[in-house]
């Protein structure tokens, strides 16, 4: 299918990368590091911030002592369950163990192929996921295939959108980016946020992995693909692959962010939450 697009935003978990890998690895890395990293950063306003809404959110007293919230923020892994006081946590120990060199990304293999081929046509690539942007960054910088963050101008997540089933995070993010709502793609493994964004007037396109937890889910009537390999997108304006730049198209990598615009949360300064040097 081809969609005609200015952005394509991307969501992480079961679409450009297994559950089983941010489940499993991703994890089992933050388990035992939780309460350490909550002990260690208790002045950061973040984390205590964090702290008090796992304990408003996790049904405890508000001076729960810190066994009682690391309890609650195993609970919620346990369930996947995408609390954002947990990303927060998760994203600063993740970011700080991706610089150590102790963590890697995955993508599933037909995903950076096809990251590559729409950005060389024009068309932007931004990211939102329930992972805090903290551990975005690292995430796509620390691939495999080497650091995609070059092609990646913007970094969404709940607390800078909103959440991922709810229209106005999505009408918050094109804004953010400069474009209208039709202008955007958005690409996920989760029927209620292809609805969420569909209202938001955003085209969508569910992704149905094999072997994913979302594999079974209801899509209704969006489009779905097995794999990046059926998304076929250009730039309006821009070009289908092999063709050559058509007037009117703009270059790779531009954008509200990457021109320094308003509005948006740049590669390069949301480089500098996992704590490495661009
Ligand atoms: C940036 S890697 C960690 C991803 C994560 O914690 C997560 O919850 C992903 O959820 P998504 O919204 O991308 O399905
Ligand atoms: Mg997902």
């Amino acid at each position: 299918m081809t969609h005609t697009a200015r952005v394509v935003v991307l969501d992480i978990e079961g679409t450009t990368s297994a559950a089983g890998f941010v489940q499993g690895d991703l994890y089992d890395y933050a388990r035992p590091r939780l309460r350490p990293w909550i002990e260690a950063h208790a002045d950061d306003p973040a984390i205590a911030a964090a702290v008090s809404q796992t304990r408003a959110d996790g049904g405890l007293s508000p001076d729960a002592d810190v066994d009682a919230v690391v309890a609650v923020l195993h609970g919620w892994m346990d369930a996947d369950v995408k609390a954002t006081p947990l990303k927060t946590i998760q994203g600063q120990l993740w970011a700080a163990g991706f610089a150590a060199g102790e963590l890697q990304s995955h993508f599933f293999a037909d995903v950076v192929p096809q990251l590559r081929a729409w950005h060389e046509r024009g068309v932007r690539l931004a990211v939102f996921s329930s992972g805090s942007v903290a551990s975005q960054v690292p995430w796509f910088r620390h691939a495999d295939a080497g650091d995609l963050t070059p092609m990646i101008e913007d970094y969404f997540d709940t607390v800078s959108a909103g959440s991922k089933r709810e229209a106005s995070s999505y009408e918050k993010i094109a804004s953010a980016l400069g474009v209208a709502g039709n202008e955007a793609l958005f690409l996920t493994d989760l029927p209620a946020e292809l609805d969420a964004a569909t209202a938001a007037g955003w085209q969508v396109v569910g992704v149905r992995r094999e072997g994913e937890p979302n594999y079974g889910g209801d899509f209704g009537r969006h489009p779905v693909v097995a794999t990046f390999d059926e998304v076929d997108v250009v730039a309006p304006g821009g070009f289908a692959a092999g063709a050559g730049r058509a007037a009117g198209g703009f270059a790779a990598g531009a954008g509200p962010a990457a021109d320094g615009g308003a509005g948006g949360f740049a590669a390069g300064a949301a480089g500098e939450a996992d704590g490495e040097q661009s």
